[in-house]
């Protein structure tokens, strides 16, 4: 929360019209023991706010710019306003920034960011189960390519529907929430629609990653796979493990097409459809998040569902299943270009997450 606030102030006796000025940087009050601190801002009296936009299409580092004159979302009879605490980056930010996916995006200016975790600072008419001061968590964006929000989560505020939050986690800090909504969800649909399910195998390809890090954990701990093998480079195999990976696969020195071993399911977040076409035992199923596919692979697009997050949310609680922050985050909200840099490696581990807004 911030320590400054506007208020007004009078520094002398007199007529109020003479002596009360309006300062818009005083010390919010340290609090005493038996006080509480109330606050009577709420985002309807805010109209203006931080966020990074663009209103071309590039890359980040040349196009992203840091703006504090937004104008506050207008909230939509379903929708909540959020006040960001937390906001993670996925590719397909980066992808989006590009004009990847240009024919079906929302009119530029943008605010980009798909994952947030926050505070609900207001509620639309037709919000049902959430209110004012909820700790909430969501991907913003229904469909992830089908005309995401103008508005996204790289902002002090914004404007979510109901269906697509879930509470977050009471153990669980507002960077760990802000990690998880597209990944999980992702991992989720796709052990989902790969038929996956308890005493069935899983090669993982892509296990350091922001989805894979989640589908090893959910297909071990929340579908009960018999074994789960997954794929990264040297350095990350014992991260792996720790995770829940029965086989580490080095993809640096060996081949997994190569490997005896086949599998039920292949999840493939790399985009290795035709090595992992090789990779499943007869009957076997491949589901590819990223890259082209022939049957019986199929590729698919996330959507985004809050019902899922809360469906999840005992074994965030239980610490069964755990958010992973790229070591090198979080970045604060100053530093979202340079985030944006570390995306784009391709070696991040788990997910960027930017903190403090
Ligand atoms: N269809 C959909 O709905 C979605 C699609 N995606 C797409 O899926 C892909 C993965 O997303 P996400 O997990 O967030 O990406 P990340 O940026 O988090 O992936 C980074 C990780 O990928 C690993 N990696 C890179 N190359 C390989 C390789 N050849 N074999 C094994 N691991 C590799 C790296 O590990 P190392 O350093 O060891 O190589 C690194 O830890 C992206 O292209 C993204 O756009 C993501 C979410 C949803
Ligand atoms: C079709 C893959 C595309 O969709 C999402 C959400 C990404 O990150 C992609 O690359």
């Amino acid at each position: 929360m911030s320590s400054k606030m506007k208020a007004w102030i009078c520094n002398e006796y007199g007529n109020p019209a003479d002596v009360l000025q309006l300062n818009p940087d005083v010390a919010v009050p340290n609090l005493k023991e038996d006080q509480v601190l109330i606050s009577n801002s709420c985002a309807s009296s805010v109209s203006k706010m931080k966020a990074w936009v663009y209103d071309e299409y590039g890359n980040s580092q040349d196009i992203l710019k840091l703006d504090a004159d937004v104008p506050v979302p207008n909230l939509e009879e379903d929708q909540v306003l959020i006040k960001v605490v937390a906001a993670a980056l996925n590719p397909v930010d980066d992808k989006r920034m590009l004009g990847l996916f240009k024919l079906t995006d929302t009119p530029l200016p943008t605010v980009p960011g798909y994952d947030v975790a926050g505070v609900v600072e207001k509620v639309g008419s037709q919000v049902k189960n959430l209110k004012v001061g909820d700790e909430v968590y969501g991907d913003i964006n229904e469909k992830a390519l089908d005309h995401p929000k103008e508005n996204g989560s790289l902002a002090e505020y914004t404007a979510v529907e109901e269906k697509l939050l879930a509470l977050k986690p009471k153990v669980l800090s507002f960077t760990e929430a802000a990690s998880l909504p597209l990944a999980i969800e992702t991992a989720y649909q796709g052990l989902e629609r790969s038929g996956f399910s308890a005493g069935k195998s899983i090669l993982v390809l892509g296990g350091a990653g922001g989805v894979g890090t989640l589908v090893i954990q959910l297909a071990k701990y929340v579908f009960g796979a018999s074994k789960v093998a997954a794929t990264s480079s040297t350095g990350k195999l014992d991260f792996i493990k720790s995770l829940g990976t029965d086989l580490a696969i080095d993809y640096t020195k060996e081949n997994f097409e190569d490997l005896p071993e086949k599998f039920d399911v292949v999840f493939d977040t790399v985009g290795q459809c035709d090595k992992a076409l090789k990779a499943i035992k007869e009957g076997g199923n491949v589901v590819a998040i990223i890259g082209s596919v022939k049957p019986p692979a199929s590729l698919f697009v996330v959507t985004s569902n809050g019902s899922v997050l809360e469906k999840l949310n005992p074994y965030l609680e239980s610490g069964k299943v755990k958010a992973v922050l790229d070591p090198k985050g979080p970045f604060p909200f100053s530093h979202a270009v340079e985030a944006f840099s570390h995306l784009q490696t391709g070696r991040a581990i788990g997910k960027v997450v930017i903190h403090p807004i």
